[in-house]
């Protein structure tokens, strides 16, 4: 038997006295032992109480992952919580599915494919699936103007509706604030905003949605969306996915998973402060406060109000963005803006003494680019033809442009933390904010330790 079994087993032939004795002694050192937790969890509260809270900033151009990654965090750390919010993150999902189908409908309307040649005279099934998704165009109007119920002018509920008129795929997006979450929870009840929409609503579209469910699927496989791929018409966007699992997303009793929550898209306006209560971890019970900028071009001025105390930065470089252009300046190659901000960044004094983790993001969009031919090189002058068209050779080669744009334009030695993930698989990023958490945790040691 293990000599290390506490409380040891009683001696053979105990007599009654010494059975007392030893229950008090076995007594009296539980009592000690008890006391010295309780001692050493006082000790670790007292730290906790002056160790500095632990702050971090996220940065990237738009769409390169910024908030996925907070929900990675949020879903990694402090799961309750991430938990607690499935019901926000479901009208998000129902609104990304109902505009990308709006989307699809409206450009069908626009092209000769749905008719088979015959602008103005479109085919009998096309029609059918105008008519009988048209509630979708009030679903629509009622989350968005839900969501942006705070502040956004996309909140207005204009006469044709924000699905009606449009020639790229839309955006959904929130100004800086967690609001829309606790009113989407129904917490916000009694408010005086008048853009405030009736629960009730929200309930209204999710049914609005299970009884269009059938006929977005039969849209979606229909052969005039295939005919409009093969034209060339762009349909690779996030809500893509929402589409292709229609009948389980707009089914009324539809809850969202967390790979469904990652991929549901909400562009960030202005700065969104994330007070993250640690769940797991050693750190439980400790506050991490995240920032998640808004990354489009004009949001940038506000970022560096951001930069001073900040523990780490954490940058995102979609590194499928090599064939792409901005969306807000259409003659820029999104890599190289990514480039451009890295070096911006890079030379930052206010950054000077945080922490560097860059995370070249999106590598699942990068392989399935090269695997269907487009060729990294010719979008990429400096890559050489001759080197491989493979994940594994571009982010090698991105990884050494970018470490070497750290090194030389850092204001003061820094060490810098490079991952190639895909934000929208969890299991893979566990690995990744683990260690992000373990460099975090040592370099603050390292700067009280240093002070
Ligand atoms: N396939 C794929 N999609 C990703 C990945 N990372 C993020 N996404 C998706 O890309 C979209 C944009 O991601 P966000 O996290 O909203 O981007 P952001 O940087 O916060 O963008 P802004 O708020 O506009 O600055 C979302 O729909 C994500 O699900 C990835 O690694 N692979
Ligand atoms: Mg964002």
């Amino acid at each position: 038997m293990s000599n290390n079994v506490w409380p040891p087993p009683p001696p053979k032939n105990e007599s009654e006295s010494e059975k007392a004795a030893r229950l008090a002694a076995e007594k009296e050192a539980k009592k000690i032992s008890d006391e010295i937790d309780r001692a050493l969890e006082h000790e670790r509260q007292e730290l906790r109480k002056h160790r500095p809270q632990t702050k971090i900033l996220l940065l990237g151009q738009a769409e390169s992952g910024k908030s996925t990654m907070i929900k990675n965090f949020q879903l990694y750390f402090c799961p309750s919580s991430f938990q607690a919010e499935t019901e926000a993150w479901r009208a998000v999902i129902h609104l990304n599915l109902a505009r990308f189908v709006n989307y699809l409908l409206y450009v069908l309307s626009n092209t000769n494919v749905a008719s088979g040649g015959k602008k103005g005279d479109p085919n009998k099934d096309y029609r059918m699936f105008q008519m009988r998704l048209s509630p979708l165009k009030q679903v629509e109007l009622i989350l968005t103007r839900c969501l942006s119920a705070e502040s956004s002018p996309m909140a207005s509920p204009t006469d044709d509706g924000p699905a009606l008129r449009r020639e790229t795929i839309p955006e959904v997006s929130v100004r800086g604030g967690m609001g829309w979450k606790a009113f989407i929870r129904g917490r916000r009840r009694g408010s005086q905003s008048r853009m405030m929409a009736n629960p009730e609503e929200v309930n209204d579209a999710r049914r609005i949605l299970d009884a269009c469910k059938e006929d977005i699927v039969a849209l979606w496989k229909s052969p005039a969306i295939h005919a409009l791929e093969k034209e060339g018409v762009d349909l690779h966007h996030h809500a893509r996915y929402f589409v292709e699992h229609a009948s389980r997303v707009a089914d009324l009793k539809y809850s969202p998973t967390p790979d469904d929550i990652l991929r549901a898209r909400l562009r960030t306006v202005g700065v969104e402060e994330h007070r993250m209560v640690m769940e797991t971890a050693a750190e439980k019970g400790e506050e991490w406060v995240l920032y998640d900028v808004g990354g489009q071009r004009s949001q940038r001025a506000s970022w560096a109000s951001y930069f001073e105390d900040v523990n780490a930065m954490i940058f995102l470089c979609p590194m499928s963005g090599f064939n792409q252009r901005l969306a807000e300046d259409r003659s820029v190659n999104r890599l190289y803006d990514s480039m451009e901000l890295w070096d911006t960044v890079c030379r930052s004094r206010l950054l000077s003494k945080a922490t560097f983790i860059l995370l070249l993001n999106k590598a699942d969009l990068l392989r399935a680019k090269l695997r269907a031919g487009i060729r990294f090189s010719d979008y990429v002058k400096n890559y050489d033809q001759d080197q491989p068209n493979t994940v594994e050779a571009v982010s090698a080669y991105l990884r050494k442009e970018m470490m070497e744009i750290h090194r030389v334009y850092s204001p003061r030695k820094r060490q810098l933390h490079v991952h190639i993930t895909c934000a929208i698989d969890p299991t893979l990023m566990a690995a990744v904010l683990n260690s992000m958490r373990d460099v975090i945790l040592v370099e603050m040691l390292h700067q009280t330790t240093l002070l």
